[in-house]
């Protein structure tokens, strides 16, 4: 973690860090992250992985308005309102940018359906922004922030350049993307500082959840993972 990012022990965010750090190195050392790490990543599965990560980015903008519904404050609002309409300029990005670099036609993209885990992910994201409480949805959708800003930094500095991914990683290694992360990090404990220990645990699970389909989406993506029929 870098040391911006890292929030004191008592925190929500340092509890659920630590809890997660097997899920965190899983991720750090998945073979899809190793190879666009050395530039070695074949395009198909980055392809695949866009693509997805495209569906994947409407619907996180959706949770996230969803979110920006449920703050118990202004300030929550607009961070969450800018927040899901971030998420849709970075998906007009990969139409605009990255499909054409890497040779995604719009058809195609029109014509692929969501993966399971993508769906799973999306679907579980979506669900929690709707039935679960402001402090809930926001543990759920932590991960979604965090584990790309410190997972984009390692790989920055990692990284074998000029790599062919190198726009994608200076993305999310930017200092803009990890400014917007701190902000939700600081938001996430401020809502867990008043919780009860019933929600607190709710937290927990959300957090971990989430966690756990951010390696599953890079492994679906790595698998080209589809439907079984
Ligand atoms: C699957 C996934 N999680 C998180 C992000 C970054 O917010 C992303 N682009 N895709």
């Amino acid at each position: 973690m870098t040391d911006a990012a890292r929030p004191t022990a008592a925190t929500f965010s340092a509890q659920a860090w630590q809890a997660n750090l097997p899920v965190y190195e899983a991720i750090r050392t998945m073979p899809f992250n190793m190879a666009l790490a050395d530039g070695t990543l074949p395009g198909e599965r980055f392809r695949h992985y866009m693509i997805q990560d495209a569906h994947y980015l409407i619907a996180f903008g959706r949770a996230l308005a969803i979110a920006a519904a449920k703050a118990d404050d202004a300030d929550g609002l607009v961070q969450f309102a800018q927040a899901a309409q971030v998420a849709v300029i970075v998906e007009r990005s990969l139409h605009t940018d990255f499909f054409r670099s890497f040779g995604v036609d719009p058809a195609e993209f029109e014509g692929t359906e969501m993966s399971p885990v993508c769906h799973h992910y999306t679907s579980f994201l979506i669900a929690t922004a709707h039935a679960e409480s402001y402090p809930v949805v926001l543990a759920a959708l932590l991960p979604c922030f965090w584990i790309y800003a410190e997972i984009g930094r390692d790989i920055l500095a990692r990284a074998v350049r000029p790599n062919a991914y190198d726009a994608w990683i200076d993305t999310y290694a930017g200092e803009e993307f990890h400014e917007a992360v701190r902000a939700v990090i600081a938001t996430t404990d401020r809502a867990a500082a008043t919780a009860s220990p019933d929600v607190l645990a709710r937290m927990h699970e959300a957090y971990r959840r989430a966690s756990q389909l951010e390696w599953m989406f890079w492994d679906s993506a790595w698998r080209l993972g589809a439907w079984p029929l």
